[in-house]
């Protein structure tokens, strides 16, 4: 596994290592040994498989508010999507910043999602599926969420969604309530099989431009 830091702290891009022979290939897709390089040492206590029937389909942006903040390892197991992080963590010099990188069943790379990020994913096939491994079970009534067209964000996505869930379609813009509070981790020691990704260029959140009444 090599690990690759994103221009969000703590959020990393792991590529895998497949093994492969006439049959196919065999892929570890967590060790703890190997995550410990990286400063992870939770334990994944959920696994979930979701799948999606259509292409354009949007999943997000979610995370679970204190004290059920979780880690979130995604890959895409089969067919592609756009996968979308946003940095919610109160304090964080990435605040309200975006990543985004596609994942899919044909390539080997997953997202490990920090707590205090929100988490989602437009499919850009039909029939695509994600496996996600969290450090903290579901709590329901404990999810917070983001619009995925929040100007805040400005989010650009390859083509507009098609199919979003109704809960989706009613998180509220922007507001003090979707702080989840969670600090950064401070250490900033080099690692290992660390590859950086360069910065983006992000518009500048001024809340009082922002913020709704909703
Ligand atoms: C997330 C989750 C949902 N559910 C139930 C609640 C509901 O009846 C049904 C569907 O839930 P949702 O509509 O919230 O599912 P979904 O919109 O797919 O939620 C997921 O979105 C992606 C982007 C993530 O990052 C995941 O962590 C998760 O939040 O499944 C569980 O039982 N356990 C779970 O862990």
């Amino acid at each position: 596994m090599i690990f690759q830091e994103t221009y969000l702290k703590d959020a990393f891009v792991v590529n895998l290592a497949p093994h492969i022979d006439s049959r196919g290939y065999f892929v570890r897709l967590f060790s703890k040994n190997e995550f410990k390089e990286i400063g992870f040492n939770k334990e994944f206590v959920q696994v979930n498989y979701a799948s999606n029937t259509q292409k354009y389909t949007l999943r997000g942006f979610h995370f679970q508010l204190p004290p059920f903040c979780e880690t979130k390892l995604i890959r895409c197991v089969r067919g592609k999507v756009q996968d979308y992080i946003v940095d919610v963590r109160k304090g964080s010099p990435t605040f309200l910043k975006s990543f985004t990188i596609e994942l899919s069943g044909d390539n080997t790379q997953m997202l490990l999602v920090p707590e205090g990020f929100a988490h989602g994913y437009l499919t850009l096939e039909e029939d695509s599926s994600l496996i996600y491994f969290h450090s903290m079970l579901y709590k329901p009534g404990h999810e917070g969420g983001l619009r995925f067209d929040d100007p805040v964000l400005g989010i650009e996505m390859p083509a507009v969604p098609e199919i979003v869930s109704e809960k989706d379609m009613h998180w509220p813009y922007i507001n003090e309530t979707h702080f989840t509070g969670i600090k950064t981790r401070h250490h900033r020691k080099r690692y290992r099989h660390i590859i950086h990704f360069p910065h983006r260029k992000r518009r500048i959140y001024e809340p009082e431009k922002h913020y709704s009444e909703n």
